[in-house]
């Protein structure tokens, strides 16, 4: 009907943001030194915060080509940015850790971020998230999508035009909607259970602002660009 139907606008919308997402990847190298042999938790940690280095740059460069979004007020981008840069970092992870390595890999990634200094009351709401975004199995152009959606969350602090971002999230939300209907015809309830995904990944954001104060105890240092992002001191 004409009503599900992905209109041309909407195709060339997700082919944008599908693009966008698959371009920007962590540098092999980065990745590759995860699979290395034992580290200790301090050398862990590190090897985590390098990554999570790697991700601030792939989000941002991702966030820039979300079409609409260089239209938007420029304070506003980057309240967007850092309001969301650590969900969209556990999507992205959770995403990566679930749909593309090999098990092997996984397996070695998940033995280094258990051993990395991240408190045990983190790790289990951590993992959990990461198995139900596995449980999904998104198609890249979800994955993309629900990605480009909790960017684009209007009530994030310090956004002045809630409105213009809202406008966009919603275009996004209806060509979601109408992919998860094509894509998952059998599952009603798919695309609402896609969204409560968000709703999860605002618990552990929470979590994450609490674990920056614990690591900022046990003085563990991080980048520039985390202190920026992060607003850590
Ligand atoms: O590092 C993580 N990983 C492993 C990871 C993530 C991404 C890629 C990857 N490869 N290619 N593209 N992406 C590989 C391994 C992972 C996996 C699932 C979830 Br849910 C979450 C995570 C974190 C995200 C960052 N945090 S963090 O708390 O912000 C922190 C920062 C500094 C030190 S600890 C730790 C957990």
């Amino acid at each position: 009907s004409k009503k599900l139907e992905i209109n041309r606008e909407q195709r060339a919308l997700m082919k944008a943001i599908v693009d966008a997402y698959n371009r920007h990847q962590i540098p092999e190298d980065v990745a590759k030194k995860l699979l290395q042999d034992q580290y200790s938790p301090e050398e862990n940690f590190l090897l985590l915060t390098e990554m999570a280095t790697s991700q601030v740059q792939v989000l941002v460069e991702f966030t820039k080509n979300i079409p609409g979004f260089l239209s938007l007020d420029r304070e506003d981008q980057i309240a967007l940015l850092k309001g969301s840069a650590v969900e969209a970092m556990f999507l992205r992870s959770a995403q990566v850790f679930s749909r593309k390595m090999p098990t092997e890999h996984t397996d070695v990634l998940e033995e280094r971020v258990r051993k990395s200094g991240i408190p045990d009351e983190f790790m289990t709401p951590m993992f959990n998230f990461y198995k139900s975004i596995g449980e999904l199995h998104m198609v890249q152009e979800e994955q993309a999508i629900l990605t480009a959606i909790t960017i684009l969350t209007p009530d994030r602090p310090y956004v002045k035009d809630p409105q213009a971002v809202e406008r966009l999230q919603e275009t996004m939300l209806d060509v979601l909607r109408k992919l998860c209907v094509l894509q998952h015809p059998q599952e009603q309830q798919y695309f609402a259970r896609l969204l409560g995904r968000l709703t999860e990944l605002r618990t552990l954001s929470h979590y994450h602002s609490e674990m920056l104060a614990s690591w900022r105890m046990n003085d563990h240092k991080f980048t520039p660009l985390l202190c920026e992002i992060w607003d850590v001191q």
